[in-house]
């Protein structure tokens, strides 16, 4: 039987998990295939890689491979499945990291074992969780290599799908929510006082990365930290009032708005 992976599409989160696969020995360079619409990026991992094989078009790819996952962005899904499915047997695992379709509409599609994954590009320094859900046909085995490889890359978490958009919003886009947050406390600071955009930059993204390790080194919870920084009757406090304030209908509103951006791309593809 033909062990093979697949990855189809080789942008940001297809070159991570390539990149993440490879280089954590999950998979051998020979069990490696990676298709994408332009092959130059791919090519340049290939030469670092001379074991991988890079397949000319998606149905190539699937005629070599029992575990395809899809990386292509939502609107290009359907596209990609129709020019597979007919290549592959059927028994072949099908994951899909795209935001949309969802697992009926996979399921729908094709009649093997299908999951879906939502990486984070925090995998690409390790310290990314992924998001599984399987579709009730995918026995343990099949699921258990698909959380084996994602495992290899950071932590592994299985939600219901009715959880995966909310579960999206925290993991897989945090990042960019974290990192807009923080650029309006920089934008904030510079509105505020005389500091530089690059001087307030340069400490934001200290307090951040400082912050995180601060978190990790001590295990000290959130509301914790809090406590620890805001002395009582000072600065601190002010400010985390004022956020604990104001923030909460921003912050509902923005889940709202993902949560329907979200709904909108299961609906209509993109
Ligand atoms: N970015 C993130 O942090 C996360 C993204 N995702 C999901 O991952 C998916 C990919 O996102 P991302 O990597 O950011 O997007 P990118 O646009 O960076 O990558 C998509 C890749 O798919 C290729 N592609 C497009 N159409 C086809 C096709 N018909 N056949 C083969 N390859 C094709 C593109 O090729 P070309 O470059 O030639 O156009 C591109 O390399 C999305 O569905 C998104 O929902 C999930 C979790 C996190
Ligand atoms: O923004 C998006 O749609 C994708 C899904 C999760 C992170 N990026």
């Amino acid at each position: 039987m033909n062990r093979q992976t697949g990855i189809i599409g080789y942008g940001h989160m297809g070159s991570m998990l390539a990149e993440g696969f490879l280089a954590s020995g999950a998979l051998e360079q020979e069990e490696l295939v990676v298709t994408s619409r332009s092959l130059t990026a791919a090519e340049a991992l290939r030469t670092r890689y001379p074991g991988i094989t890079l397949a000319a078009d998606n149905a190539g790819l699937a005629r070599r491979c029992d575990l395809v996952v899809l990386c292509v962005r939502p609107p290009d899904v359907q596209r990609v499945l129709d020019e597979i499915i007919p290549a592959l047997r059927g028994d072949e695992h099908l994951v899909s990291i795209a935001a949309a379709p969802d697992l009926k509409t996979l399921e729908d599609a094709y009649p093997g074992p299908v999951t879906r994954a939502m990486p984070s590009i925090l995998s690409e320094v390790g310290r990314g969780t992924t998001l599984i859900a399987h579709e009730s046909r995918t026995r343990t085995t099949e699921a258990e290599r698909v959380e084996r490889l994602f495992s290899a890359i950071g932590s592994v978490v299985r939600v219901g799908e009715e959880n995966l958009a909310a579960a999206t919003v925290i993991s897989g886009c945090g990042p960019a929510l974290i990192a807009a947050i923080s650029e309006e406390l920089l934008h904030a600071a510079v509105r505020g006082s005389d500091l530089t955009r690059e001087d307030a930059g340069r400490l934001v993204r200290e307090t951040l990365i400082g912050t995180a390790a601060y978190l990790e080194a001590t295990g000290t919870s959130l509301e914790d930290l809090i406590r620890r920084v805001a002395t009582p009757g000072g600065i601190t406090e002010a400010g985390v009032a004022a956020l604990q304030t104001d923030l909460p209908p921003v912050l509902d509103a923005m889940f709202e708005r993902m949560l329907a951006r979200n709904a909108a791309l299961l609906s209509f593809g993109g």
